[in-house]
């Protein structure tokens, strides 16, 4: 009854669990004469294992003993163990040397204990822990003590289930509140921190945790955020394998473990925290994939842990959630990262048109920071309302908008800008916002201009180039077929040009171009191309003309006349003034198939009738010219092949003296035409100059008359001849021309003495001091110099005292006419007493009567050569003709 009474009491006064079962334990030892007394609590986890929570009994301890209530473990097989499985009273009267008693026989000797008897404690559904009784005595309890024993055991149990449902009921009230003030917080880098602070404060716990699974180094797990006695955990990472927390991330939602230190050995924090239990709940995604483990630790053994798994889960919960807004949160801020690294400026607008987000590259572009940006409309500076809403409509038309805006940003500077927008709609298809993409083309758009213009652009005049001039032209060419109208293409060529180039200089010659350009430009209409081809020649497209072509014909001869009429003009150059004229070839276009180098190649040569025609004159193209001009090809064509062919033959025309004494003779060149028949000079020399072909055959020419030099000397009929041979301007300005004189005159063993180079008053203009030098070379050797056509051009009496002239041929043309023509004749005798003042020869060609003869003696000309004496004939011929006079008996002079 006392020990009755006494339990009430305590019920009375016990407040909370420990208190109660220790000082239960402690009347059963003192009043109740049991020499030792513990309750144990049946555990739930995995261990099954009943751990003692309170005791009294002298020095007499569970301290190191394990007892289970598994019967398949090695410690399950005590009464306690089966009074938890079963729910029944069981009691040993002789407890040394029993077999139940095996695992603990040390203790119970050395502790002096006989006999035990041992309750189970339950509630409504189970058996949660046992009440364990010793006596130092063999033998069974009677059966009214243990009716006794049975009251107590069941009063004590209905106190517990009442305080813990008590504690139970108020720990729950401030869990409660303090996740929910705990997880209403706000979130951030910062939350899980807090979170994990006020949760383990309020389970009451001494540590808790976040760790997240690491998918870069699995089986691992990263703690971010930690809290031991409210101070924040150093962030690390462990590894999982062999701990139960492998176990919850694959197996199971939760976890309570009451051995921490053995279960979790390589674990430093919870060995220097003396962990004792640990209750943990899986982290999982939205798919309930695990992503780690949430949980609170505690020194104390843990009575209970019901109420702290449930309230883990709900902290599960929203961590998860958290911990997914924030990968979310990463990954934005990764893409943002790419998108400011971006050259171009990337813009997101609403449909409202404020501004969502700016990244680095809008901010270089246009200089507003994404914080002046974000959340207002783009400034006007940057998109009118008439671009804004002519855009707005297409992209809700098309979705995409492509195109070029011209836009001012913050610091007033105008930038191009190619922009890529696209409307994004929302899942019910409404329009939700733009996506900006511009590039800044400034630069870009500067360098293809200069480019275009270096490209397409004379540098000097900044008319179209030959290039851009083609490429119209083709453009014309190729509309014409949609428009019926006829074009016309002039090609403007200055008179003199070069005369003004070469006298005043480059610069000036610069300058007039200029003005021709200008002048040119304002002759025409907009829609017409004026063009520079090079040099000193223009091109005008005229296009749009008349559909007949007779007035478009009279159109464009206007329109070349007013231009003649333009370029006539003085021009002011430098203080200067000059005058200047212009030949235009003209060719109209529009009805037949033609390329643009033929259309070209009309107006050209229609040019150089122009020029042909006296210059300062307008021609156009007629299909005349054009047939000269193939024959002109075709013929340029065959003599290139002429030399190789044998084709080309040396005539010689005999040089007298009055009495008919032959004094020399003139190598004259023939062409032995495949079709034609033998050709004279005349019809392919100018030819072989232009065509660049004449170095070649006077090369030719002067091998095989220094040959024929050489085969002459060797003869005492002929040995006496001196051979004149002619040389073209172009040929004497070859850099190899010295040279092939020497190599012509060494290789044929030709004397040079003998040997005279004939030379048009041309040759001499281009460079005196390089002609002298030249021709100085040469005379080293002993050759001669003879002027042909002396009279015909600008003589200049000066380079007759410079250079080796050895003598002076009076043109035919003077000779002609010499009897009747008093200004010929003075023009002969000019020549004459011009050459004996120098102290040079005199020789008149292209005599062909005895008058002609006779009054050229009279005038002092003593030496001929003329169809007089006789007609330029082959060598061969030649020869024969040597031993007849040159002079018939009634051609002797009178
Ligand atoms: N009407 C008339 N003509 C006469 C008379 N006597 C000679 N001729 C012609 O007058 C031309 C004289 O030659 P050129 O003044 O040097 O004029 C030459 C010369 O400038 C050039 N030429 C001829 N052979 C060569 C050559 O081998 N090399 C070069 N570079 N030019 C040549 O071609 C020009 C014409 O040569 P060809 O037709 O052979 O014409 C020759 C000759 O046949 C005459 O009494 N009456």
């Amino acid at each position: 009854m006392r020990l009755l009474s006494g339990c009430v009491d305590l019920i009375a006064q016990a407040s909370t669990e420990m208190q109660l079962l220790n000082a239960f334990c402690a009347l059963m030892t003192v009043s109740g004469g049991y020499v030792f007394c513990w309750i144990g609590q049946a555990l739930e986890d995995d261990s099954f294992k009943i751990r003692p929570i309170a005791q009294a009994g002298g020095e007499r301890s569970l301290e190191g003993i394990e007892i289970s209530w598994s019967s398949s473990l090695p410690f399950g097989g005590g009464p306690c163990g089966e009074a938890v499985r079963t729910g029944q009273v069981v009691e040993c009267s002789d407890m040394v040397g029993s077999d139940r008693f095996n695992p603990w026989q040390e203790r119970i000797v050395r502790d002096g204990l006989r006999s035990m008897i041992c309750f189970p404690l339950n509630d409504v559904s189970r058996t949660f822990g046992v009440l364990a009784l010793y006596r130092d005595v063999i033998g069974a309890l009677p059966a009214q003590e243990v009716h006794l024993l049975t009251q107590l055991e069941k009063q004590i149990a209905q106190a517990l289930l009442g305080l813990r449902a008590r504690a139970d009921h108020s720990q729950t009230e401030s869990i409660m509140i303090r996740t929910a003030t705990a997880l209403s917080a706000s979130h951030g880098s910062e939350f899980l921190w807090r979170l994990v602070a006020s949760m383990t404060e309020a389970l009451g716990a001494d540590g808790g945790f976040i760790a997240r699974c690491l998918s870069e180094n699995p089986g691992h797990a990263r703690l971010i955020a930690g809290v031991i006695d409210g101070e924040r955990a150093t962030p690390s990472d462990f590894a999982l394998a062999g701990t139960p927390s492998e176990d919850l991330l694959t197996q199971r939602e939760w976890l309570v473990c009451d051995d921490v230190a053995s279960r979790y050995p390589a674990y430093p924090l919870f060995e220097k925290m003396k962990a004792q239990a640990y209750v943990a709940v899986r982290l999982e995604d939205f798919d309930g994939t695990p992503i780690g483990i949430i949980g609170v630790i505690f020194r104390e053994p843990l009575l209970r842990s019901a109420v702290i798994r449930s309230t883990l889960q709900i902290y599960a919960i929203r961590v998860a959630g958290e911990i997914e807004r924030q990968d979310a949160d990463t990954k934005l801020a990764e893409h943002v990262a790419l998108l400011d690294k971006a050259q171009d400026a990337i813009i997101v607008r609403g449909i409202d048109q404020r501004v969502q987000f700016w990244n680095a590259g809008a901010q270089r572009l246009y200089g507003w920071s994404a914080n002046e940006a974000i959340g207002n409309a783009l400034p006007e500076s940057m998109l009118s309302v008439e671009d804004q809403q002519h855009i707005q409509q297409q992209l809700l038309d098309t979705g995409e908008w492509t195109g070029i805006l011209r836009q001012r940003c913050k610091n007033g500077r105008l930038v191009l800008v190619e922009g890529h927008w696209t409307l994004a709609r929302g899942d019910d298809k409404q329009p939700r916002s733009i996506l900006m993409i511009d590039t800044d083309i400034t630069e870009r758009t500067a360098a293809e201009a200069e480019i275009q213009q270096l490209a397409f652009y004379d540098s000097l005049t900044g008319l179209p180039n030959r290039r851009l001039l083609l490429d119209r032209l083709q453009q014309v060419q190729s509309s014409r077929s949609r428009s019926h109208h006829n074009s016309a293409l002039l090609f403007i060529d200055l008179d003199n040009f070069k005369t003004l180039n070469d006298t005043l200089g480059h610069d000036m010659g610069d300058a007039l171009l200029q003005q021709v350009a200008q002048r040119l430009s304002s002759c025409v209409r907009s829609d017409d191309t004026v063009g520079r081809l090079g040099g000193d020649e223009f091109v005008v497209m005229l296009v749009d003309l008349e559909d007949a072509p007779g007035a478009a014909a009279s159109h464009a001869a206007q329109v070349g006349e007013k231009i003649l009429q333009a370029l006539r003009q003085p021009y002011q150059i430098s203080d200067c003034s000059y005058h200047s004229t212009a030949s235009i070839g003209i060719t109209l276009f529009g009805h037949e198939d033609m390329s643009v180098t033929e259309l070209l190649k009309r107006a050209d040569m229609a040019m150089y009738q122009a020029k042909a025609a006296g210059r300062d004159t307008l021609r156009f193209f007629a299909s005349a010219m054009q047939v000269s001009v193939t024959a002109r090809a075709l013929l340029e064509n065959q003599l290139r092949n002429a030399a190789g062919k044998n084709q080309f033959e040396l005539h010689y025309q005999a040089q007298v003296k009055g009495d008919g004494t032959l004094i020399g003779a003139e190598a004259l060149v023939r062409w032995h035409h495949p079709t034609r028949g033998m050709l004279l000079p005349a019809a392919f020399i100018g030819l072989a100059e232009e065509s660049g072909q004449i170095l070649a055959l006077g090369r030719w020419i002067l091998e095989a008359g220094c040959a024929q030099l050489a085969r002459w000397q060797n003869k005492p009929l002929t040995a006496s001849v001196r051979l004149a041979i002619n040389v073209s301007a172009r040929q004497f300005r070859h850099p190899r021309f010295v040279d092939d004189v020497y190599r012509a005159i060494r290789e044929s063993g030709a004397d040079p003495h003998q040997l005279k180079l004939e030379m048009t008053e041309s040759v001499l203009f281009d460079d005196i001091y390089d002609t002298s030098a030249r021709m100085s070379e040469i005379r080293k050797l002993g050759v001669g110099f003879s002027l042909d056509d002396f009279g015909t051009g600008y003589s200049s009496l000066s380079y007759l005292k410079i250079l080796p002239i050895d003598q002076l041929k009076i043109d035919q043309s003077f000779v002609r006419d010499v009897q009747t023509n008093k200004g010929d004749a003075a023009i002969a005798r000019t020549i004459v007493s011009l050459a004996d003042s120098f102290g040079l020869e005199v020789i008149a060609e292209g005599v062909e009567n005895r008058g002609q003869r006779d009054h050229l003696a009279a005038l002092g000309c003593h030496s001929y050569q003329g169809f007089l004496f006789n007609r330029p004939m082959p060598a061969s011929q030649f020869e024969q003709r040597l031993g007849q006079p040159f002079v018939s008996e009634n051609m002797r002079m009178h």
